[in-house]
């Protein structure tokens, strides 16, 4: 099976261009001033435009994800309007009601996140699939944290068996390039999606990890 990779919190080119050249299907930009990978818009912008030249020059498919949590309609209008993300990633506590107020309101393709500890967590991907192209499976992050992804935490993966999704879903939360492959593995995960498994410090990420984890994961 061919696994699409996603990585996380881009903000170099550097990480980019490595993740591009190493086989990445997606890339995520941070829109969230608590994140250590967080990007004001105009640095977006120019990021974005430098990596879809890199990947328009090496022939290659990518798409670029914004990342937003909780995000008021005028932030939303914004980043479609200046970005032109492929997709918009909801990574809040976005009800179903709110994603389809998002869906009706822009025309851009949408990634909904949700945390998971248990199977009803799970279960409630049930009522957003239809308004969205893919869920994101994330670890619910630790009490005290002050962000809703991007900190490193695993969720159980078996959690995961059985469940089919209307479209691929990303498998989310802790993963790095030595577990990526048992993830798949265990929970059947189509996709895959990772900020801090290749940092070498909080929003630092590191070339040789980015390029050993897509190489993990699509070797599996
Ligand atoms: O990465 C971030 O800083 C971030 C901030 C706010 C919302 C989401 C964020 N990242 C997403 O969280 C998952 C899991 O991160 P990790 O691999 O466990 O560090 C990541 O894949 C991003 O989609």
């Amino acid at each position: 099976m061919t696994i699409l990779a996603k990585i996380c919190g881009i903000n170099s080119f550097i990480a980019a261009q490595t993740a591009i050249d190493s086989g990445a299907d997606l890339l995520g930009f941070i829109y969230f001033s608590k994140s250590p990978r967080h990007l004001p818009i105009d640095n977006a912008q120019a990021l974005m435009q430098q990596a879809r030249q890199h990947a328009s020059a090496r022939a290659n498919k990518v798409n670029l994800v914004s990342v937003v949590v909780n995000p008021d309609n005028e932030l939303l209008d914004h980043i479609a309007r200046e970005l032109k993300p492929d997709f918009i990633q909801l990574h809040g506590h976005e009800t179903p009601e709110r994603v389809a107020d998002i869906r009706a309101r822009l025309n851009v393709s949408l990634i909904k996140a949700i945390s998971v500890s248990s199977k009803d967590d799970v279960a409630t991907a049930r009522v957003y699939e239809p308004l969205v192209a893919h869920m994101l499976f994330d670890a619910k992050p630790p009490k005290d944290a002050t962000l809703p992804g991007g900190v490193g935490a695993k969720f159980d993966w078996t959690l995961m068996e059985g469940h089919k999704g209307l479209a691929p879903w990303f498998l989310a939360g802790g993963l790095d390039p030595w577990n990526v492959a048992d993830a798949i593995a265990t929970a059947k995960a189509p996709m895959v999606d990772v900020s801090s498994g290749v940092e070498r410090g909080p929003g630092l990420k590191d070339p040789s990890l980015i390029t050993q984890f897509l190489k993990n994961a699509k070797g599996s």
